[in-house]
C-alpha cells in the first residue's frame, strides 16, 4: 500500500485503499443537504458548508456527506481550493454527535467510526487546498475537522459588552472533559499543529481555547474581528449557498476566500507534492492501524464507566439547552 503510486493516488483524489473503506462514489442516502457544495470554476474555489442543525455534529450520515461532497469537488479539475464553513454563525461543528456514542447500536458503531476515519483520510489527504472558516465553536471532532484543513481562520466572536449578545467561540480537543480520549491520529494532529508540550497539556486538560489564545499557540493561523467588511471581494457572493448569501461582507468568509485564492494560484503539482511531504506518513500510519483503531474505539466507548460519563454529559447539554 505504501508505494509511491499508492501515495500519489491518495493525494490526487483517487483512493488506493477504497476496498478497505466504507466510502462510496454514489451519494449517501441522506447526504444532500447536510453539506452544501458550491463551486466557482472561474476562481477555482469551492465551498462546503456544513448544514446539520442544531450544531453540525458529526453523525454517520454527516461524515459520509462530508466525504462525498469533498470527493465530488475534488473530481472537478478546475477546482484547486475549498473553504469549509458552516450555516450556523455560532457553531462550526460541535464534534461527534454524542448520541452516536450513548447506548450505541453494535452494527452502527463501527460503521460510524469508519466514517470518521474516512473524513480524516479524505480531508487531511485532499489534493485540494483546504481552508477552514471557523465562525463559531469547534470542540473535539470540530477542532479535528479544522486541523485537517491546510489553513484555519477563526472569528474573534462577538465581544459585545451586552452579555446577552456576547459570543466568544472556542476550539480544542476537549475529549477528556467528557471522560473519553481522542484517538491517536486525532491527538497527533494537535501535536503536529501546536507542538508537543502545548498539545500534551491541552489533551490532558481538554482545553478549549478562545480565538486569541488559539492564534498564539498556532492552533489557528489567523483571527478576524466579528464585523462586516466595507469592500470585500464581490466574487465571494457567487460561491455562497442561498442559506448564507447575506454573508458576502462577512470578514471571516472574506478572509477565508482571500486565502483560498492565494492557494489556488500556486501550481497544483507543487502544492500537492509539498502537502505529501508533511502528511502522507501520518495518513498511511493511520490506515495501517485502521481496524485496530476501530476495535479499540468500540471497546472503549461501550465500557460501563465511559457510558456513564457520556450519558451524564448529554443530560447536562440538554438541561443547559432547555434552560435557555
Ligand atoms: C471515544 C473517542 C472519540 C473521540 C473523538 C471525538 C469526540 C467528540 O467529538 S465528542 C463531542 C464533543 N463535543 C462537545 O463537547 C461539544 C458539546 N456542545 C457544546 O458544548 C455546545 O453545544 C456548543 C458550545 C457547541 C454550542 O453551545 P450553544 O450555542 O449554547 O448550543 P447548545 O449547547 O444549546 O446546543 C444546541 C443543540 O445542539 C445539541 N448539541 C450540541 N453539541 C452536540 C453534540 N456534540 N452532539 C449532539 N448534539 C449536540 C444540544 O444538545 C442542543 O440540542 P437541543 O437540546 O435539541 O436544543
Amino acid at each position: 500500500m505504501n508505494t509511491p503510486r499508492a501515495r500519489a493516488m491518495l493525494f490526487m483524489g483517487r483512493r488506493s485503499h477504497q476496498s478497505h473503506a466504507p466510502h462510496k462514489h454514489s451519494p449517501p442516502a441522506v447526504a444532500n443537504d447536510l453539506v452544501i457544495s458550491t463551486v466557482d470554476e472561474n476562481s477555482g474555489i469551492a465551498m462546503l458548508t456544513m448544514n446539520r442543525p442544531p450544531a453540525n455534529s458529526l453523525s454517520l450520515e454527516m461524515n459520509e456527506a462530508l466525504c462525498y461532497s469533498l470527493k465530488t469537488v475534488e473530481a472537478n479539475p478546475k477546482i484547486q481550493s475549498v473553504i469549509l464553513s458552516s450555516t450556523n454563525p455560532k457553531i462550526f461543528s460541535a464534534g461527534l454527535d454524542i448520541t452516536e456514542l450513548v447506548a450505541p447500536d453494535n452494527d452502527r458503531l463501527p460503521r460510524f467510526w469508519n466514517s470518521l476515519q474516512q473524513v480524516y483520510i479524505d480531508l487531511y489527504g485532499s489534493r485540494l487546498a483546504t481552508v477552514a472558516a471557523i465562525q463559531g465553536h469547534a470542540p473535539a471532532a470540530g477542532c479535528f475537522l479544522a486541523m485537517s484543513c491546510d489553513y484555519r481562520v477563526m472569528s474573534e466572536g462577538d465581544t459585545n459588552n451586552d452579555i446577552k449578545k456576547k459570543h466568544v467561540p472556542t476550539i480544542g480537543l476537549n475529549e477528556t472533559q467528557l471522560g473519553i480520549a481522542a484517538p491517536p491520529w486525532m491527538g497527533q494532529l494537535l501535536v503536529r499543529t501546536i507542538g508537543f508540550r502545548q498539545a500534551e497539556l491541552a489533551l490532558a486538560l481538554g482545553t478549549l481555547f478562545p480565538p486569541e489564545q488559539a492564534l498564539s499557540i498556532g492552533l489557528v493561523d489567523d483571527i478576524v474581528p466579528h464585523q462586516q467588511v466595507e469592500s470585500g471581494d464581490h466574487k465571494l457572493v457567487d460561491l455562497l449557498p442561498s442559506q448564507i448569501k447575506d454573508q458576502a461582507q462577512n470578514s471571516l468568509l472574506q478572509k477565508a476566500y482571500t486565502q483560498a485564492q492565494i492557494y489556488a494560484k500556486i501550481p497544483p503539482q507543487a502544492r500537492v507534492a509539498s502537502k505529501m511531504v508533511t502528511r502522507e506518513e501520518h495518513i498511511f500510519r493511520m490506515i495501517a492501524k485502521r481496524d485496530e483503531d476501530t476495535q479499540h474505539f468500540c471497546g472503549f466507548v461501550t465500557q460501563k464507566a465511559v457510558q456513564k460519563n457520556l450519558t451524564a454529559y448529554v443530560e447536562a447539554l440538554k438541561n443547559k439547552s432547555a434552560k435557555k
